[in-house]
């Protein structure tokens, strides 16, 4: 059932031979002090592909996303971008070399207005198109531009942090519970937008507490338990019920 560890390249979404992967995690060990979380985790998220990663509480899902992200340190392993070593670069190097982290809790700039946070998510040549692309995709923020952030709903909060994975243009976007907190019909409108962007071929790496919805537009899922990868495979075996209450423990 589960299938192999994965490696650093990987066939392609459309099944090529040996496209690099978009992101690419080997072997990673990291943690917190002297809490080791990822006890050797070796993960691919090929281009173009949405990729579940779930898990239960405390399992280090967030610890993996922050680790790609490089606001955790590698303490053993790597992590590639696009067929590049990107283990040792700062969090910021690795946005600009196309990877986005939608972080749990929103990440936005709470005291800022929502102008000034896109102004803050676009690189500096795509800033004049920018509101206008962020309205495009969530029409709920064209009427607060001049509102500050931390006073939007938390569905408003959740757009305006996904927007970043718009004004990017990143290979990858890594997004750790988006849907936490959010009425019924701004989750649909949160996958809605997940589904757009991979509709753009733009990879993604999903952690959501609503794991049968995010199975549901997934081409490939992993579980991690306690820091190791627990399954590794297909979204639809996983979609049974023994099978995922058995990995899932829900
Ligand atoms: N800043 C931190 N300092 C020390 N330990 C931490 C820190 N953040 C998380 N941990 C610990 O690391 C482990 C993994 O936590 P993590 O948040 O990655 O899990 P998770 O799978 O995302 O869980 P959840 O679904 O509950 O959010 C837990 O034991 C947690 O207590």
């Amino acid at each position: 059932m589960s299938g192999t560890a994965t490696g650093g390249t990987t066939g392609d979404a459309t099944g090529g031979a040996t496209a690099p992967a978009a992101l690419s995690l080997h072997d990673v060990r990291a943690g917190y002090e002297e809490t080791m979380v990822l006890h050797g985790v070796s993960l691919t998220v090929p281009k173009g592909a949405v990729v579940a990663l779930l898990g239960a509480n405390g399992a280090g899902k967030s610890t993996l996303l922050r680790t790609a992200a490089g606001l955790n340190r590698v303490q053993a392993g790597g992590i590639e971008l696009l067929g590049e070593d990107i283990s040792r670069l700062p969090a910021h190097r690795r946005t600009e070399r196309g990877l986005c982290f939608v972080p749990e809790g929103r990440g936005i700039f709470r005291s800022l207005t929502v102008r000034e946070n896109l102004a803050l998510q676009a690189a500096p040549r795509d800033r004049a198109t920018a509101i206008e692309r962020a309205v495009e995709a969530f029409p709920a923020l064209s009427g607060r531009l001049d509102q500050t952030a931390g006073t939007l709903s938390g569905g408003q909060q959740q757009m305006l942090a996904m927007s970043q994975a718009l004004l990017r243009d990143p290979a990858v976007v890594l997004v750790d519970e988006a849907s936490l907190g959010l009425a019924p019909v701004i989750v649909d409108e949160v996958f809605a937008f997940l589904e757009g962007l991979a509709a753009r071929g733009v990879a993604l790496l999903i952690v959501d507490q609503f794991a049968q919805r995010v199975l549901h537009i997934a081409t490939h899922a992993y579980v991690l338990r306690r820091g190791r990868i627990g399954y590794d495979g297909e979204p639809g075996e996983l979609l049974q019920g023994d099978i995922f209450a058995s990995y899932i423990g829900a």
